[in-house]
């Protein structure tokens, strides 16, 4: 598995504002928005390309093009989904498919329910977009459904990880393509599975709820 974690001072500005207790959801969701976009940049150095011949106004030249089939983005809902204009503002010709899971606040077990993806990800590149990676428990879920499908990698964009779920999600994916893009790696997971020193419920602060 390979592991990116963000080195940047304006991720880190932009992380600092978002884990704010104070910061308010509307603030919340354009600054997950770009941080999105700064990871991607990270995250699709392995898109596929193939060669082009183009015309330029001054001579022909060979450029690059993102290859078929066209990267996969799949959002986990709820939180997810506030990262996906982020980057599609990078890919604009990727598909999205959608991934419902929530996590038992008491088991901290995640159950899947929704789903909307390609029947076959055959030969796919996929995108998963969730911002709070705390046990890893519903990351795993995502990407073994995907690489059940078909896929034949999974990157993962993260905004926050936890070393606990880090660590479990290497061990369970041994041997297949995974990549996690992470915007932090903090500290350790509290008693209740949430990350410290994190940013709360993701989902409730972007979209002002408490679910
Ligand atoms: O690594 P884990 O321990 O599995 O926790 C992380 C999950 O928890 C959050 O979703 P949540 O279940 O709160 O659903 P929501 O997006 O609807 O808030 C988050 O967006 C992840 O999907
Ligand atoms: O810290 C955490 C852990 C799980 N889910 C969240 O939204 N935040
Ligand atoms: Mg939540």
């Amino acid at each position: 598995m390979r592991v990116h974690v963000a080195d940047h001072p304006l991720i880190t500005h932009k992380l600092t504002v978002l884990r704010d207790a104070s910061t308010p959801s509307p603030t919340f969701r354009a600054l997950t928005a770009e941080l999105v976009t700064l990871l991607a940049y990270e995250a699709t150095r392995g898109v596929r390309t193939h060669e082009v011949q183009i015309t330029t106004p001054v001579t022909t030249t060979t450029g690059l093009a993102i290859s078929e089939p066209r990267p996969l983005i799949v959002p986990i809902l709820r939180a997810g989904l506030g990262m996906l204009d982020g980057m599609t503002t990078l890919v604009p010709t990727a598909e999205v498919g959608f991934l419902g899971m929530v996590r038992n606040e008491e088991t901290l077990e995640p159950s899947v329910y929704a789903e909307r993806l390609p029947d076959d990800l055959a030969n796919r590149q996929c995108f998963v977009l969730d911002p709070m990676l705390a046990t890893g428990g519903s990351l795993l879920s995502a990407i073994e459904y995907l690489f059940d499908r078909g896929a034949v990698d999974v990157t993962a964009v993260c905004l926050l990880g936890a070393p606990e779920g880090l660590a479990m999600i290497e061990k369970a994916t041994d041997g297949r393509d995974v990549t996690i893009v992470l915007g932090a790696l903090d500290e350790r997971l509290n008693e209740h599975g949430y990350i410290v020193p994190g940013l709360g419920d993701a989902g409730d602060r972007l979209y002002g709820t408490v679910a």
